[in-house]
């Protein structure tokens, strides 16, 4: 892309996206108020706060799905507000997105949800989107019978399956997860989760996962940011958010389920 400009910080990490004095209200109150908030590529960021704090206006404000009244977004190193239209449709294509729910077309098969943003952003023969699709597939651990089957023909694990190979379909650098492994079981979810950090290191993506999973901040997430009073409280490792002086952080990551999985984990690491 033309005038992408690499940030990096102090310690060689490189600013994916940036955002800087975010404000987000729809009228009435705001709902963002003067956010920053650093992704850093090849990371998966799980991303917390209580229910309605704006983590999805958050993630939909960074799609520019929403309207923000202040702040500035730079995304690979270009400033959102800069970008030409041609620009814009080069950033689209290097961000995947999984909704809640998955979103899927229910109309279409999974080989055709997944071919969804093929056909928007490239100009392919469909026996060539046929191959990459099934490649999509295969890649998220779908048996390759999935592609013929409509969504409500899916279990809940298939249909975010699916979701996920659909985000994955321009072979993006950065996906939005919007709490992937909500609905699932915890065998399912932990799976899921295996399969995101799996993804990641073979594909080099960066992850930006909105979650309330304590098991998936726990198991795959190398940094965890906290949204409350408008803005990203605290962000940093799971240590960092244990020692952060907030009653809801403290509730969250000391809570009675917390200290189960968290404790576990401890007594884990310290017989290996
Ligand atoms: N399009 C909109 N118009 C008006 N208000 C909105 C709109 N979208 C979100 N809101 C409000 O913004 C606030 C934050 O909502 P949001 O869905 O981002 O919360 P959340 O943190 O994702 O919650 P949850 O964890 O429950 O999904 C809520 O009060 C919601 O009603």
């Amino acid at each position: 892309m033309n005038g992408e400009v690499e940030n990096r910080t102090e310690d060689g990490r490189e600013t994916i996206l940036s955002v800087r004095g975010l404000t987000v209200g729809f009228g009435g109150p705001t709902v963002l108020e003067n956010l920053d908030l650093d992704v850093y590529r090849g990371e998966i960021l799980g991303f917390v706060g209580g229910s309605g704090t704006g983590k999805s206006v958050l993630m939909r404000t960074v799609l520019r799905l929403n309207a923000r009244q202040a702040g500035t977004i730079s995304i690979f190193g270009r400033d959102f507000d800069n970008l030409s239209f041609d620009d814009r449709l080069a950033v689209d294509m290097r961000v995947g997105v999984l909704f809640q729910q998955g979103a899927l077309f229910s109309g279409l098969t999974v080989l055709e949800n997944v071919q969804v943003p093929m056909r928007e952003y490239l100009d392919l023969p469909k026996a060539m989107m046929d191959d990459l699709a099934r490649l999509k597939i295969e890649m998220v651990g779908l048996r390759p019978e999935a592609a013929e089957r409509y969504p409500a023909e899916l279990s809940g694990g298939m249909i975010k399956r699916a979701a996920l190979a659909r985000a994955l379909a321009l072979d993006p650098d950065l996906v939005f997860l919007d709490e992937p492994t909500s609905g699932l079981d915890p065998i399912g979810a932990a799976e899921f989760d295996e399969l995101i950090g799996r993804l990641r290191d073979t594909l080099g993506l960066t992850v930006y996962m909105v979650t309330h999973d304590l098991d998936s901040l726990h198991a795959v997430c190398d940094r965890i940011a906290v949204l409350g009073k408008k803005k990203v409280l605290v962000e940093g490792t799971l240590d960092k958010m244990l020692a952060f002086d907030d009653p809801w952080v403290q509730s969250y990551f000391r809570g009675k389920r917390s200290r189960a999985i968290f404790e576990n984990a401890a007594d884990g690491q310290q017989q290996r």
